[in-house]
């Protein structure tokens, strides 16, 4: 009942932020959680046997009380990301364990350190409470939230917050994250939601666009420039379709790889004319698990070289890890950047250092993004020039399927949750905006 009447006021035209600031909140909401004794549900399993729709739970827990510098924000949609489905598979940490090194910070983050995990690193939504300290923000604001969680205690974050010493990500190093009705953020993680955008829309980009930004656009990642040839693994995947986006806004010139006719014909659709089909091309970097092989490398680089004219890469756009790293070193330019935020297939990389530091290729370490990154990011999506790049769309209840689904790579681009949204296409508010891109917005739709 009090959910409804908070679902009521968003959709009402109507609602003041007073409105929004007098609604009783419930005690209780629906969340996506994984739970602290099943942490071995999977033990003995290989990685891609351990199924998310047997540890994501819907479960119906305790509003968490409202701290200083944070604000409650009813979710209208979330997104899933692959840290979600890190979480649900207990790789490769459980994360109860950031749960309890966070709760041992202070008295207010103990919250934190619950049996149960609430986790999303994106949302949608509409403020309904804000903590004391909090004037950017207030009720009935309408926003999405980047993932970055700092507490800026030290001095070491102050010239970029991701380098604070109790940076984390939240809704995965964190609880009460976005899967779910409510979640609890810092204020300084909201930025307006774009007006042009559904709840789900502006729900999918936030987390892999901020990190695309940074790590391939920002001075504190690849710093990317007019005409870079940019090599970018999965590049209709998730962070892949955000850093297609930005290659091809920014003037470079993406090489994209994919692993089906399918995947490559989205990315022509987004305006890429150098696409690598690895699976048509038949690729094996590795001849078994220990031997990498040098000549499936040349093989690759030569295949660039027939796009660029015989120029190799100025700018990898690394995650897939393992499988892919020793390539990626070998197929970059003289004085060129590796940039890689993830290790999807193996964290423990191999690559020949001969071709690193022979030829002065640099390896640039990065993560998430700072809040000013995050906002830049964002600020693009509302301005209409980089667009989300949402597929499908699941109920919360469906959210293991979801999870399942990004898991064992059988999505495109991004793919969304409805949390308290009744139905998709709710929350836009400017819809000549959304005419003028509404062809670039539902380009990744139902493929
Ligand atoms: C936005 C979305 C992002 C993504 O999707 S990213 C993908 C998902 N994320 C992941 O897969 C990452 C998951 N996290 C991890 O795997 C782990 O989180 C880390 C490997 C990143 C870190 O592990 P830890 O156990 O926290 O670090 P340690 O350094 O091995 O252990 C901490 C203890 O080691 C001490 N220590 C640190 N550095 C040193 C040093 N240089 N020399 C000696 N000791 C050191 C510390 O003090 C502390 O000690 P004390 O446990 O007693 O507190
Ligand atoms: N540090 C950070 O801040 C962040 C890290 N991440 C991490 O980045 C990784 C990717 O995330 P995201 O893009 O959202 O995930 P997605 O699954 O949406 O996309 C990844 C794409 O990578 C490609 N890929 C997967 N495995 C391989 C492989 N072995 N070799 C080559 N290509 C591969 C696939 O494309 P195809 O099959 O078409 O080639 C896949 O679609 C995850 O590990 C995630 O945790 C994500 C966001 C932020």
């Amino acid at each position: 009942m009090t959910m409804q009447k908070i679902l009521d006021a968003i959709q009402s035209p109507d609602s003041t932020p007073g409105d929004f600031a007098a609604l009783p909140l419930p005690e209780s909401y629906r969340a996506i959680t994984v739970h602290k004794d099943e942490t071995e549900l999977f033990a003995g399993l290989e990685t891609r046997d351990k199924d998310p729709r047997k540890s994501l739970h819907l479960d119906e827990v305790p509003v968490p009380e409202l701290g200083p510098g944070e604000a409650l924000v009813a979710v209208m949609a979330s997104s899933v990301n692959y840290n979600s489905v890190w979480t649900s598979i207990f790789e490769p940490l459980s994360t109860f364990g950031f749960l309890e090194r966070y709760g041992r910070l202070s008295e207010l983050t103990k919250r934190h350190d619950l049996p149960y995990h609430v986790i999303g690193s994106d949302l949608a939504g509409v403020v309904l409470r804000t903590g004391p300290g909090v004037n950017a923000w207030k009720p009935g604001d309408e926003v999405v939230a980047h993932c970055l969680s700092v507490e800026l205690e030290s001095s070491d974050g102050h010239n970029d917050t991701m380098l604070d010493p109790e940076q984390r990500i939240w809704g995965f190093e964190t609880n009460f994250g976005g899967l779910a009705e409510i979640a609890l953020v810092k204020s300084n993680q909201l930025m307006p939601k774009p007006g042009h955008l559904s709840w789900e829309e502006a729900a999918a980009p936030g987390l892999v666009n901020s990190t695309a930004y940074r790590q391939l656009v920002s001075r504190n990642g690849a710093g990317m420039k007019q005409g870079d040839n940019v090599l970018i693994w999965g590049a209709s995947g998730g962070l892949g379709s955000y850093a297609t986006q930005f290659a091809l806004a920014g003037g470079a010139n993406p090489i994209c790889v994919v692993s089906s006719p399918e995947k490559a014909d989205i990315c022509r659709a987004m305006g890429a004319e150098a696409v690598i089909d690895r699976n048509a091309d038949g690729y094996r970097f590795w001849k078994d698990e220990q031997t990498q092989d040098p000549k499936e490398w040349k093989r690759f680089g030569k295949r660039i070289r027939e796009f660029t004219g015989g120029e190799d890469i100025d700018i990898v756009f690394e995650h897939p890890g393992r499988e892919t790293f020793g390539a990626s070193v070998y197929v970059t330019r003289k004085g060129g950047t590796i940039t890689t935020c993830a290790s999807t297939s193996g964290y423990m990389h191999e690559y020949d250092n001969r071709y690193l530091w022979m030829s002065l290729k640099r390896i640039i370490g990065s993560h998430f993004a700072n809040y000013r990154e995050a906002w830049e990011a964002n600020r693009l999506i509302a301005k209409g020039k980089i667009h989300p790049t949402l597929s499908k769309v699941y109920s919360l209840e469906e959210t293991g399927q979801a999870a399942y689904d990004v898991h064992r790579n059988l999505h495109q681009g991004k793919v969304g949750v409805l949390a308290l949204a009744p139905e998709e296409g709710l929350g836009v508010r400017d819809e000549e905006k959304r005419a003028q891109h509404i062809d670039a917005i539902n380009r990744f739709r139902n493929i």
